[in-house]
């Protein structure tokens, strides 16, 4: 329906349709419950649920601490009004805003390097924190247990002919206002290049970090976003009711906060709202009841718990869900199909059946419009001297040494367990070393990271994938390829992610270089297991890396598909560097202009193929004669 819509205003259909909404609902809702003072609460919590769901729902980071934010927001809004130190309600509310983004880059920047249950407590520890600090020590500033009374509400306008914003419908408009701003700006943060890495660290953080991504930064920027929002609901919540209260801070705010956007649909941006809307009425109304009692809360409990039961992905999840599906359904089961297809064909063609598909992959010769960063002069792209990993008594690499030259494919095989996938690691400082140094032409990178090194030109495709299951083809290349375009870190919120021609442009030739041009708008979970695994190379080649390491590329592929891939490495090796494990030896043979063999985590041999296929040493440990 919606695809009739002309473009620009498809594009701001959320926001029109919200604009009704909050229009309707002081005429339509009043006699069902909800009161101006009952709706405006719901905005208010609506308002800090948007920047909980980029911190939530986007980037999948669980904050029990946003009570933390919204409080000092709060309290510093209703101090410096209260104290007269600021006379303007607009200019309190914008410095209480910036005191909680403030104090969300200090918690954000020791909660960012934890993950999972870790993140999760330390913004709990601090939310209690903050709520002590308010109670006791700063209870002169704050009025501890009884909170800011007599905040003034803002006005419109300057001198006698300025409109105070009083309670009622004025203030429900206010925050409507505020609320519309505030959904736009988190939808354009949602699609912006910003928006695209957040969700990717969501999907996979190590492999956005591999990309060159600086995770802990944009974990930062989401968590100090979601801080604003807080700050910015907590300073118009005292504006509002004439009130700060104490329990701003308190843990019950934050944990009702998960709770509402929960029921509403994590990740929807308007779930918070809705959650919100249904929590507060349920509460307000269901205390009202004769004979309840105190039961209201178990039967608060109940409602919540059946809620989340039967609409696993909230209520607004579910319905954008189920609108998707009705939507995309066909799209999926064609991709399905195809899927099915192709690994019936692969099947076939493994077990020596003539193919029933063309070759998937055709091969064009690849020119990345992103240029790799350019680095020295001299013949050695990578070079390790004394590299050693030990794992305990286990040396898994062992004083390994040996160069790799500009413009080659380098392979390092070896038996299982030899060592190549650690070394491997260690060549992007993805695994440190125990002893060692790796230099990318010339300069020392060991001790760099991950991701600094990425950024200098080297990039691996993994032995195992490392994909973004839920992102199509063209959203995980777009991802690889905004950190070529943008360094480690970029704060680009307002402008769209697909909207860098440079970008798109690398985009669109890896999609056809990896012959994935079908299946370009197919989530990755949904490929074929060849597809995912030249998605996989695809990923590494989209940063466009002046070194590109390849990790058993051809491990599980079809015959036709090993010789398509095989195609695909030599037109890669025509612009950069490649090093590549793998234990197809046919294939590395006639691919390689040099190999490095590892034997028990040593260097075994090191020289040009038929070098190393005459090596007795060779033979003996690991080829067996096979290719004397
Ligand atoms: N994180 C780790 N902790 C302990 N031991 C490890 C770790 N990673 C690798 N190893 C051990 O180091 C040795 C080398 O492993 P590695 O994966 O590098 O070998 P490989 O040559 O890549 O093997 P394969 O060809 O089977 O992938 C193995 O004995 C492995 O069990």
């Amino acid at each position: 329906m919606t695809r009739n819509l002309p473009p620009a205003l498809r594009a701001v259909l959320p926001e029109t349709i919200l604009v009704l909404v909050l229009v309707a609902a002081p005429l339509l809702l009043p006699p069902l419950g909800f009161s101006y003072d009952l709706l405006s609460r719901v905005l208010n919590w609506g308002l800090l649920g948007l920047g909980f769901d980029i911190l939530f729902g986007l980037t999948g980071l669980l904050s029990f601490g946003q009570a933390a934010f919204y409080g000092v927001g709060g309290f510093v809004t209703a101090y410096l009004l209260v104290s007269g130190k600021v006379a303007s309600v607009w200019l309190a509310l914008a410095i209480g805003t910036a005191a909680a983004g403030l104090f969300g880059l200090f918690v954000g920047w020791l909660a960012v390097r934890r993950i999972g249950i870790y993140f999760t407590m330390i913004t709990l520890a601090f939310a209690q924190m903050a709520y002590f600090i308010e109670n006791s020590p700063l209870s002169d500033y704050t009025g501890g247990e009884n909170g800011i009374a007599g905040v003034p509400q803002p006005k419109l306008g300057f001198g006698e002919s300025a409109l105070t914003i009083s309670a009622g419908l004025p203030m429900y408009a206010l925050l409507a206002v505020a609320f519309v701003i505030g959904f736009a700006l988190a939808r354009r943060i949602v699609m912006s290049p910003v928006g695209s890495i957040l969700l990717a660290i969501r999907e996979n953080t190590p492999r956005v970090a591999m990309l060159g991504h600086d995770v802990s930064a944009y974990k930062l920027a989401a968590f100090v976003i979601a801080a604003l929002y807080a700050g910015l609901a907590g300073g118009m919540l005292g504006s509002f009711q004439s009130y700060m209260p104490p329990d701003a801070f308190s843990l019950e705010t934050s944990g009702q906060l998960v709770v509402q956007t929960i029921v509403g649909g994590v990740g929807t941006l308007i779930g918070p709202l809705v959650g919100a809307a249904i929590w507060l009425w349920l509460r307000d109304n269901l205390q009202v009841i004769p004979g309840l009692g105190a039961l209201w809360k178990l039967v608060l409990g109940i409602a919540f718990i059946g809620l989340v039961i039967w609409l696993r992905r909230g209520i607004c999840g579910e319905i954008i869900h189920r609108m998707n599906k009705r939507r995309e359904a066909a799209a999926v089961k064609a991709a399905q199909a195809r899927t099915e297809a192709i690994e019936l064909s692969e099947a076939g063609s493994a077990a020596g059946e003539p193919a029933s598909e063309p070759a998937p992959v055709t091969v064009r010769d690849i020119v990345l419009p992103l240029a790799p960063p350019s680095r020295g002069s001299g013949d050695v792209a990578l070079a390790t001297s004394g590299l050693s990993r030990h794992y305990g008594g286990l040396k898994a690499v062992d004083d390994v040494s040996f160069e790799i030259r500009r413009g080659t494919i380098h392979a390092v095989i070896g038996p299982n367990g030899a060592g190549k996938s650690t070394l491997f690691k260690m060549l992007l400082d993805e695994v440190s070393p125990s002893a060692g140094e790796v230099r990318l032409f010339g300069e020392r990178i060991t001790g760099l990271g991950v991701t600094r090194t990425a950024q200098l030109g080297i990039a691996k495709s993994n032995q195992l994938n490392q994909l973004f299951p839920n992102l199509t083809v063209r959203q995980s290349l777009r991802v690889a390829a905004l950190a070529r375009s943008r360094g480690r870190m970029k704060l680009d919120l307002i402008r769209r992610s697909g909207s860098l021609p440079e970008v798109e442009a690398q985009v669109e030739t890896v999609i056809d270089s990896l012959g994935l041009r079908e299946r370009a708008e197919t989530p990755a979970h949904i490929l074929a297991y060849g597809e995912k695994r030249r998605l996989e190379i695809g990923m590494a080649l989209a940063t466009s890396p002046n070194v590109l390491l390849l990790d058993e590329p051809l491990a599980g592929m079809s015959p036709v598909e090993r010789l398509a891939t095989r195609d695909l490495i030599r037109s890669i090796a025509k612009s950069r560097t490649l090093v590549i494990v793998e234990h197809d030896l046919d294939a590395i043979f006639q691919l390689a202009d040099r190999i490095t063999v590892l034997y028990e985590g040593r260097l075994l041999a090191d020289g040009s193929a038929e070098d190393v296929a005459r090596n007795q040493a060779v033979q003996d440990a690991y080829l067996g004669g096979l290719h004397s």
